[in-house]
């Protein structure tokens, strides 16, 4: 017994417990809210594709570590300054942004609101998708060429800048309208989020898979392209022959009948945010999308 108290009374006196001062809180909270942002920034960006490349590259440096393998470790040792140099070169426009938005940011009101959070969890209700159904395939039906991108968890912000800003309700009416030839919103893409037309006319990345068809144009190039770099949804209208695709995941599936656009969108809308079923239903997407 008393081992026991001599232990306790040792592990107590050598026992160091730091002054907490109010600066000391301050600070925690600071740092809590910088790494959050920062973390919720990655998330929303390409970066977040990146990060989880960066953790792979320091798990085999972690693994070269344990079994001492010296080379691998040198030569990773060598290139780390590079790769940082690499980093920030190729995150250039997102690092601009984010100062920017930093810039014009009310910052004691973001730091209560924690971001953008609110506009994350909306997701579009069953008659959004029924509308954006009955205006694609009425678009098809007089061959007016239309290209409709439907965000999902990952935000579309630096695709909605390069467009006009719309924030209408998703009506089949309203993106009708929006993709009239000779309309002054027609040309380019129509962002959705949640339940409304975000913006229209948006310039989307061009995809440069060379498995898409010689027969698509840019159009089409375009609906892939952002599927590739987002995890969000695209429906192209063919202005040529009225056919209704979609891509997701960099995957194009053509022609698509009106019931499975309508089963795709229902299947995106009840989804939660849980990214195993997000990849079941990409596979299943890529053993549907043979004509890519
Ligand atoms: N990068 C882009 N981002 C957004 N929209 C684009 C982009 N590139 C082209 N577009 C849209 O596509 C239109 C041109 O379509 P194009 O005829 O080249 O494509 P397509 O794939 O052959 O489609 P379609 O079958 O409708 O002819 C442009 O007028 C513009 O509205």
């Amino acid at each position: 017994m008393t081992a026991v108290n001599n232990f306790i009374q040792n592990y107590l006196s050598n026992l160091y417990i730091p002054r907490i001062t109010w600066t000391d809180i301050i600070e925690i909270f600071i740092i809590a809210f910088v790494l959050y942002s920062f973390l919720v920034w990655i998330k929303n960006t390409k970066a977040w594709a990146l990060l989880k490349g960066i953790i792979i590259v320091v798990l085999f440096a972690l693994f070269a570590y344990i079994l001492n393998l010296r080379t691998i470790l040198w030569i990773a040792g060598k290139t780390i300054s590079v790769g940082i140099i690499a980093l920030v070169i190729i995150f250039q426009p997102e690092l601009r942004r984010a100062l920017e938005q930093l810039g014009r940011k009310k910052l004691v009101l973001n730091f209560f609101n924690f971001g953008d959070s609110h506009e994350k969890d909306e997701r579009y209700s069953s008659k959004t998708a029924d509308e954006i159904v009955r205006a694609a395939y009425e678009m098809g039906a007089v061959k007016t060429g239309a290209l409709i991108v439907i965000e999902q968890d990952m935000m579309l912000d630096e695709y909605v800048r390069t467009g006009i800003n719309v924030d209408g309700i998703v009506t089949s009416q309203l993106l009708i309208n929006i993709f009239e030839h000779n309309t002054p919103l027609h040309d380019g893409a129509v962002i959705i989020r949640g339940n409304r037309v975000v913006a229209a006319t948006c310039y989307l990345p061009l995809s440069d898979n060379v498995n898409l068809s010689k027969e698509l144009g840019t159009r089409h190039r375009a609906g892939v392209g952002i599927s590739e770099v987002t995890d969000s949804m695209t429906i192209i209208v063919s202005e040529e022959t009225g056919a209704v695709s979609v891509a997701v995941g960099g995957e194009l599936i053509r022609d698509i009948d009106e019931h499975s656009l309508r089963n795709k969108l229902e299947y995106l809308r009840k989804r939660t945010i849980d990214v195993k079923s997000f990849k079941i239903w990409r596979g299943r997407i890529k053993n549907e999308g043979k004509n890519i």
